[in-house]
């Protein structure tokens, strides 16, 4: 049970970017920025100030989005698509190209966890950057892509074979200065190191 004299949780403003010139151009319905905002609303007890784009895969574009993204107070950016080898692939470029760090471990995480989905999860060059405040993420375009990588892989019973890569995101925006962002444990568990956590709500 959720103790009742906890402060309510901090509200968190957040970036989501669909990466796709054929959901950009309407030739396809976009399926990324919905499946990005559901996860989080279901995952998050923190209110939520969605920034969404949906834009074409344009490196110069993909950069000046993410960087606005920050400017405008985005704690976290996550975008979806472009990840791959194709030549109008370029989302990785584009955010290395605005990162002040370079945060290689999500990166290696959610390629493990997604080869347990697809073996062609190799072919996924998703990076995550620190810019000032701001921790971006890439995804790959697949909309069922958005849940595996971020909540995990699970048995039939529910539960977890492999970690999604959110439960490190709380921490991560903790340290970077943003605010505590709280997580439905039944969808993702966040993990911090004891000296660092509140306590839980539920
Ligand atoms: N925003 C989206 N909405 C719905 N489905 C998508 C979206 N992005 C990707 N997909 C689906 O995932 C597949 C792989 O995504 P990928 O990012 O490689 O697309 P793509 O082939 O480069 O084309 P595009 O950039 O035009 O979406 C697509 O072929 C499409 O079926
Ligand atoms: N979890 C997960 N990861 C995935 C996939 C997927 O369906 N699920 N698709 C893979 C495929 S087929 C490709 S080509 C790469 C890059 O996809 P993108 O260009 O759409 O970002 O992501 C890979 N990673």
């Amino acid at each position: 049970m959720t103790d009742p004299a906890l402060p309510p949780p901090e509200p968190v403003k957040i970036g989501i970017v669909s990466i796709s010139d054929r959901a950009s151009s309407g030739v396809y319905e976009d399926k990324g920025l919905p499946a990005l905002q559901d996860w989080l609303v279901r995952a998050l007890h923190n209110p939520i100030e969605f920034v969404p784009r949906l834009i074409a895969d344009e490196q110069q574009t993909i950069s000046d989005t993410l960087v606005a993204l920050v400017d405008a107070g985005c704690s976290l950016v996550l975008t979806t698509g472009g990840t791959g080898p194709a030549p109008r692939d370029v989302t990785p470029e584009a955010t290395l190209a605005i990162a002040h760090k370079e945060m290689p471990g999500f990166g290696e995480q959610m390629r493990s966890i997604s080869l347990r989905f697809v073996p062609t999860a190799i072919l996924s060059r998703q990076v995550a950057v620190v810019r000032s405040q701001s921790l971006i993420i890439n995804l790959p375009g697949q909309p069922k892509a958005i849940a595996e990588t971020l909540e995990g892989a699970r048995a039939a019973d529910g539960s977890l074979l492999a970690a999604g890569i959110f439960a490190a995101v709380p921490y991560c925006i903790d340290l970077i200065g943003g605010p505590y962002l709280e997580t439905r444990e039944a969808v993702c568990k966040a993990f911090r190191p004891k000296t660092a956590q509140r306590p839980l709500r539920d």
